[in-house]
C-alpha cells in the first residue's frame, strides 16, 4: 500500500479534500501519514476510519517527507516554494500532488483536471512524470463546464467576465463577508422592522455604513464586499491584467496542452475578473467565437456528454434562476451551463454562463482523482 503524506489536511481546501477522499473511501488504498507546520508530535487525526500509524509528522521535515511515495499539500504556495525544492534536492523521487499555483507553469509540472486532460496527465506519467498541480479554480471551472466546446476544437478565443467567491480569498475572508452582512442589517434592523419606512433612508444608511471606517472590511483590503463588488482580484501583472486574469489564458491552454499563451496556435482567453459576495461558488459569463456556425443543439448536446458533471441548463427564465446559481450549486460537484445563445454580433458568437463549486472542482476533487489515477497506474 502506497504511504500517502498529507500536508494542509486541516486547511479550508484540506478539510474539504478530506471530506470527498472520506466520501469516495480513498482511505482504504493509502497508508496515511499526517503532517503539521504547527503540530508536530501531536495526534493524527482520523479519516475513512483509519488510524495513521504516527503521530502528526513535522511538515518541514525534508527525512519525514521522504518516506512518503506520493505528497498530496493543500498548505499553500509558501510551503511548496520552501520544501518542495529542497525534497527534489534530497533525490526524493516521489509523485507530488499541490493545490497551491507555485509550480503550475513550470515545464516539468501538469496542471490536472483529469476530465478534461486526462490525456495529457497519462503523457506525462509515460513520461515519468511526478509533479502534478490543482488549477486555478476559475479555470478549472470553466473547462468542466464548457469542456465540450474545448474537445471539439471549437473556440477560436473566448472572454470570460467572472463573479468570483469569497472563498477564493480564504477563510478570513469568508467570515469577514458574512460580518459585513451582518453589520449591514443592523444598521437598519429598526427601519426594515417598519413597514412604513423610506427606502431610501434604509438606502442612505446602508451607504453610509458600508462606507465608514468602522465596517468589517480588513482581509479584503480595506474594500467593502457585501452590498458591493471588487473588480480587481490577486496582483497586476503585464497588459493591464490582474493575475487572476491572466491565469485564464495561461492555465488554461497549458491545461489543454496547447502551445503557450499568446504564442502560436494557442486559444486566446481573457476578461475581466470580479469578487462578488457569493460564499463559494465561481460563476463566469462567457462569449466565445467559434470556428464555425454550429446549432445550439449540437452544442448543447457536446456540452453535456462532455463530462458527468457539466449539466446544460435550457435557456429558460425559471430554470435558470433556480439552477444556475451559487445558492444552488454550492457543496455540490455538478458544474451546471446555461444562458446559451447566439449573440447579436452573428451564429459564430455564443454566449453561456457556468457555475460552479470553487473548493470541490476549483480545488480539492481534481487532487483527490490524480491520486486515484497513481494508486491505479
Ligand atoms: N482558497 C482557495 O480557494 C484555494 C486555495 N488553493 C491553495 O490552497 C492553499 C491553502 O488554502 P486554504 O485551504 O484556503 O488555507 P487555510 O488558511 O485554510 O489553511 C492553510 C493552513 O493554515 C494552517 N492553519 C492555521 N490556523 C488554522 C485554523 N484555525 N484552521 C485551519 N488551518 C489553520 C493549517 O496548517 P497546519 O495544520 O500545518 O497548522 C492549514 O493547513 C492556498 O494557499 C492556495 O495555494 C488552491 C485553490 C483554491
Ligand atoms: N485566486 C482565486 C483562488 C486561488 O487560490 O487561486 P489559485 O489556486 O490560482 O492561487 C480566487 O481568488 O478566487
Amino acid at each position: 500500500m502506497k504511504r500517502v503524506g498529507l500536508v494542509g489536511w486541516r486547511g479550508m481546501v484540506g478539510s474539504v479534500l478530506m471530506q470527498r477522499m472520506v466520501e469516495e473511501g480513498d482511505f482504504a488504498h493509502i497508508e496515511p501519514v499526517y503532517f503539521s507546520t504547527s503540530n508536530a508530535g501531536g495526534k493524527a487525526p482520523v479519516f475513512g476510519g483509519k488510524e495513521a500509524a504516527a503521530p502528526l509528522q513535522d511538515a518541514t521535515s525534508i527525512d519525514a517527507l521522504k518516506t512518503c511515495d506520493i505528497i498530496i499539500t493543500c498548505q499553500g504556495g509558501d510551503y511548496t516554494k520552501e520544501v518542495f525544492p529542497k525534497l527534489r534536492a534530497a533525490g526524493w523521487n516521489g509523485h507530488w500532488i499541490d493545490a497551491a499555483s507555485a509550480l503550475r507553469m513550470a515545464d516539468d509540472a501538469v496542471i490536472i483536471l483529469d476530465p478534461v486532460n486526462k490525456n495529457v496527465i497519462q503523457d506525462s506519467l509515460a513520461k515519468g512524470g511526478k509533479n502534478w498541480i490543482g488549477g486555478n479554480c476559475t479555470v478549472s471551472l470553466m473547462l468542466m463546464g464548457l469542456g465540450g466546446l474545448f474537445q471539439n476544437d471549437l473556440i477560436e478565443w473566448a472572454t470570460s467576465m467572472t463573479y468570483q467567491a469569497a472563498s477564493g480569498a480564504g477563510a478570513q475572508n469568508m467570515r469577514e463577508l458574512i460580518a459585513q452582512m451582518g453589520t449591514i442589517h443592523a444598521s437598519v434592523a429598526d427601519l426594515l422592522a417598519d413597514p412604513s419606512s423610506a427606502i431610501l433612508e434604509i438606502d442612505r444608511k446602508v451607504a453610509e455604513t458600508i462606507r465608514s471606517d468602522a465596517f468589517p472590511k480588513k482581509n479584503f483590503r480595506n474594500t467593502p464586499l457585501a452590498g458591493s463588488l471588487i473588480p480587481w482580484i490577486d496582483v497586476p501583472v503585464e497588459n493591464g491584467q490582474s493575475k487572476e486574469e491572466w491565469k485564464g489564458g495561461a492555465e488554461c491552454n497549458k491545461i489543454l496542452g496547447k502551445p503557450a499563451f499568446r504564442s502560436q496556435g494557442s486559444i486566446p482567453i481573457d476578461g475581466l475578473c470580479v469578487r462578488i459576495g457569493a460564499m463559494r461558488c465561481h460563476s463566469q459569463a462567457l462569449t466565445i467565437k467559434l470556428k464555425k456556425d454550429v446549432p445550439l443543439d449540437e452544442i448543447s448536446d457536446m456540452l453535456a456528454k462532455a463530462n458527468q458533471w457539466a449539466k446544460v441548463v435550457p435557456n429558460e427564465r425559471e430554470i435558470s434562476e433556480r439552477e444556475l446559481t451559487p445558492a444552488a450549486v454550492t457543496g455540490t460537484l455538478t458544474v451546471p451551463v446555461g444562458r446559451l445563445h447566439k449573440m447579436a454580433m452573428g451564429p459564430e458568437y455564443l454566449a453561456a454562463f457556468t457555475c460552479g463549486d470553487q473548493l470541490l472542482w476549483g480545488a480539492a476533487e481534481p487532487l483527490r482523482r490524480m491520486l486515484r489515477i497513481l494508486l491505479e497506474a
